[in-house]
């Protein structure tokens, strides 16, 4: 699913005037609808309604959803913010449309605004994709007086005072939601951390915009959907064997490091690869062949860390490194020789990254297709230290294209970056996954993906969608407390599963 910016929503919502052909007024009725309908579903009429509404066409959104609650008997009443301000064509529409019985506030000073009990629900028609710059006066004054409140924060299309597309200046007033109704399409904004922490839970309403716009519509950015991976992830075929599906070799671990190399590869079996190889430093040996029997070992010439990577490493169709590797000097001149060779597809992770900003020369020696998985700092130890999210977004662009490669930054919306300049976001995964050992379970998967001869892309766009979902249906059952990255690994059959029905 693309991701639009505020300008291109501006440009869909024109294009479906035009071409539906649909009125702007009534266009604005399916969207305060679509609003009404998901109100319906998840609140009944007990609790008070109060609908802040600003001047332009997201107020206008917040009257006609007055008049519709209204008329479905919810206790609603309307806040106007406007003071001074032209109003838009549809804004004044649904102005006059509001039946007399709906009490109106007109706030012209903060005195004017209501207290908000704490079961009081808010409707926040304030500002939404049209916010020009950032508030000040009165409607930073209403938005801090919303979030001052206990009352429940609903926004409209998005929380006001947040830029669709654009960073917001730390500590400008914006509102911070318990839920965002966003239309069409999810914003930009509601993906990266700076921002997407006044979102809360977001909900994409349709409201049929043009498909023939949506379509065409460019954008670097997209929401990783499961429709998408449906078509690459296919059932196992019959009278297929383990050499069907690929063999893989993880490299990694060293002294008190070991599990770390261990939860890949169980991740990597559990995502189905046929063969898996693991190399560990001697001290790793025996506990690997203990925690998991399925693979095979090697051991590396040093007690406690890497050394050298195996001779033959063309027999192995993905090669995974990194987990618990540690910074030794000759790790580093391991992984230095092994970059002058033609390799196999590299899945790097945790010291292999750092080992990668530590020497520019390797990075620059880094094999084309090569899947790198940083967390944020991680990332900017490889390109550069980012001012902000869309900085860091602009960063993981042109890391992307000029290392041919692609990058899986990881996140609550994990990000992975292509060498062709888009960027998909991931939508699994949750808060319980902030635990030592997820990002290399997540390392296993995308090894043992694409030693099975899955796309570089596909790998990402699979292993990090289904790594989520395994952790989603991990903390189902375990809550998010006590969620480990073990759990992610023994929940990923089911994920599998779910996507493949
Ligand atoms: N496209 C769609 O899918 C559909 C969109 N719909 C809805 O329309 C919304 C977008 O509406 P919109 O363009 O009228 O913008 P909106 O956010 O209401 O505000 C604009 C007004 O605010 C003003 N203003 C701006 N910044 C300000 C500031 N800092 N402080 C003070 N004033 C400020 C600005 O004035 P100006 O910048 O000119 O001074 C102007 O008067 C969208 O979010 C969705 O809810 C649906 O109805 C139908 C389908
Ligand atoms: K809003």
């Amino acid at each position: 699913m693309k991701i639009l910016t505020a300008a291109q929503t501006r440009e869909a919502d024109a294009y479906t005037i035009a071409h539906e052909p649909i009125s702007s007024i009534d266009l604005m009725e399916r969207a305060a609808g679509a609003l009404v309908q998901w109100i319906e579903k998840e609140y009944g009429p007990e609790q008070p309604w109060y609908i802040f509404c600003g001047p332009g066409n997201n107020g206008g959104d917040g009257l006609a959803v007055a008049r519709l609650l209204f008329q479905r008997a919810y206790d609603v009443q309307v806040v106007l913010v406007t003071e001074g301000q032209n109003h838009s064509p549809d804004f004044q529409q649904n102005l006059n449309r509001l039946p007399t019985e709906i009490p109106v506030t007109r706030t012209a000073s903060p005195d004017d605004l209501p207290s908000l009990l704490s079961y009081a629900m808010v409707l926040d028609g304030l500002f939404g994709s049209g916010l020009s710059r950032p508030l000040v006066g009165l409607h930073a004054q209403a938005v801090q007086h919303i979030n001052n409140s206990a009352a429940t924060v609903i926004a409209i299309d998005l929380p006001s005072g947040l830029f669709a597309d654009a960073p917001t200046p730390t500590d400008s007033a914006v509102v911070e939601a318990d839920v965002t109704l966003s239309f069409e399409r999810p914003k930009l904004a509601f993906l990266l951390p700076e921002s997407g922490s006044f979102v809360g839970k977001w909900h994409v309403l349709p409201i049929g915009l043009h498909p023939d716009f949506l379509n065409k519509a460019d954008s670097p950015y997209s929401l990783l959907t499961p429709e998408r991976l449906k078509e690459v992830l296919k059932p196992r075929l019959k009278f297929t064997h383990k050499g069907t599906y690929g063999n893989a070799l993880l490299v990694g671990g060293s002294y008190g490091k070991i599990g770390a190399i261990t939860l890949a590869a169980k991740a990597a079996l559990r995502a189905g690869v046929g063969l898996l190889t693991v190399q560990t430093p001697m001290v790793g040996y025996s506990i690997l062949q203990v925690a998991v029997p399925e693979a095979m070992a090697l051991s590396d010439a040093h007690e406690q860390h890497i050394t050298a990577f195996p001779e033959e490493v063309n027999q192995y169709q993905c090669i995974g490194i990194g987990p618990g590797l540690g910074q030794a000097a000759d790790t580093a001149l391991a992984l230095e020789k092994l970059f002058r060779q033609a390799l196999p597809p590299l899945v790097l992770d945790a010291d292999a990254l750092n080992l990668l900003a530590l020497d520019r020369q390797l990075l620059r020696n880094l094999p084309a297709n090569s899947i790198l998985t940083p967390h944020p700092k991680e990332f900017e130890r490889l390109a550069s230290p980012a001012k902000h999210d869309y900085h860091r977004l602009q960063l993981l662009k042109d890391f992307c294209q000029e290392h041919e490669c692609y990058v899986v930054l990881k996140g609550y919306h994990t990000c992975i970056g292509t060498p062709t300049g888009e960027c998909y976001f991931n939508t699994t995964g949750n808060p319980g996954m902030a635990t030592g050992g997820t990002g290399d379970t997540l390392t296993g998967i995308l090894a043992g993906l694409r030693a099975q001869g899955f796309s570089p892309l596909d790998t990402c766009l699979v292993g990090v969608y289904l790594h989520g979902l395994a952790g989603d249906l991990a903390a189902e059952q375990e809550g998010e407390y006590a969620l480990i990255a073990s759990d992610v690994t023994q929940y990923l059959g089911k994920a599998f599963q779910q996507l493949l029905q």
